[in-house]
């Protein structure tokens, strides 16, 4: 169901691992009719090209040099994402164990950092400019990409839930090994140099451990319905 609010905004949804932002996201720009952008999925997708062309993601140098010859589109739909590396979609691809585990490194190379903020802010620039709201979830929207957003979420969830949310999605993987998998990308996304996940300063914190996925989104809508 659609809400109506007034003048449509940006949304930056921010957070670790597994705290629900892609699907909070997707509700809420559902719910809103605005736009949807996954920047996780941008990072996604560059280290799966990269990977796709032999390239050692540890080697911050080669993977700077590579990335500027990649080119990643996606599409702003919140009900039906896509992504595509020079043309071909990697909606699935770009979420295997193997991309998983080498996505935090490359997300850590500053020049992909500027190549794909570039891209970001371009995708919301089109969105705003056509009289469109978007939501926008990552690790650095509230702080870097989108810094002037009306409506900044910082959306976190316990760590054992997330892992047991994870794993379930994947299938019934092991939630501990999820646990573990989780806790070292927030440790990478929250210690490297550039743009590290932080809480923006005026980004309103949401937990959502102990609340359904209905309920963080029918709470998100009612900050944008007061932020716009
Ligand atoms: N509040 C919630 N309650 C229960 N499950 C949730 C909630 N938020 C998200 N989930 C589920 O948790 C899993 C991870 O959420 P996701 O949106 O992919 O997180 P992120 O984008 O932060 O990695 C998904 O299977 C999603 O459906
Ligand atoms: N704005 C962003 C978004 C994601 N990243 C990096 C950090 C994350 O480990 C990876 C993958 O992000 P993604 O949101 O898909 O991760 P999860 O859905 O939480 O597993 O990309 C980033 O550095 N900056």
């Amino acid at each position: 169901m659609r809400s109506t609010v007034g003048t449509p905004i940006v949304i930056a949804i921010d957070g670790p691992s597994g705290s629900g932002k892609s699907s909070t996201s997707r509700g809420v720009a559902t719910a809103l009719g605005y736009d949807y952008l996954d920047t996780g999925a941008m990072y996604r997708a560059m280290t799966w090209a990269l990977l796709q062309r032999g390239i050692d993601v540890t080697d911050a140098a080669k993977v700077a040099e590579e990335a500027t010859s990649i080119s990643i589109v996606s599409g702003v739909d919140p009900q039906e994402p896509t992504i595509t590396v020079d043309g071909t979609d990697v909606s699935g691809p770009i979420r295997t164990d193997e991309v998983t585990a080498a996505v935090s490194p490359v997300s850590a190379v500053a020049r992909v950092r500027e190549l794909l903020v570039q891209a970001q802010r371009q995708a919301i620039g089109f969105s705003t400019s056509a009289g469109r709201g978007i939501v926008v979830e990552g690790r650095d929207i509230g702080t870097v990409v989108a810094p002037d957003a009306p409506l900044k979420v910082y959306l976190v969830a316990d760590p054992a839930a997330r892992a047991a949310r994870r794993a379930a999605e994947l299938g019934g993987a092991d939630a501990t090994a999820t646990q573990e998998s989780l806790a070292r990308r927030d440790q990478i996304d929250s210690t490297r140099a550039a743009s590290p996940l932080t809480q923006a300063d005026d980004a309103v914190v949401v937990d959502g451990t102990h609340l359904t996925l209905d309920e963080v989104i029918e709470h998100i809508v009612g900050l944008a319905r007061d932020a716009s």
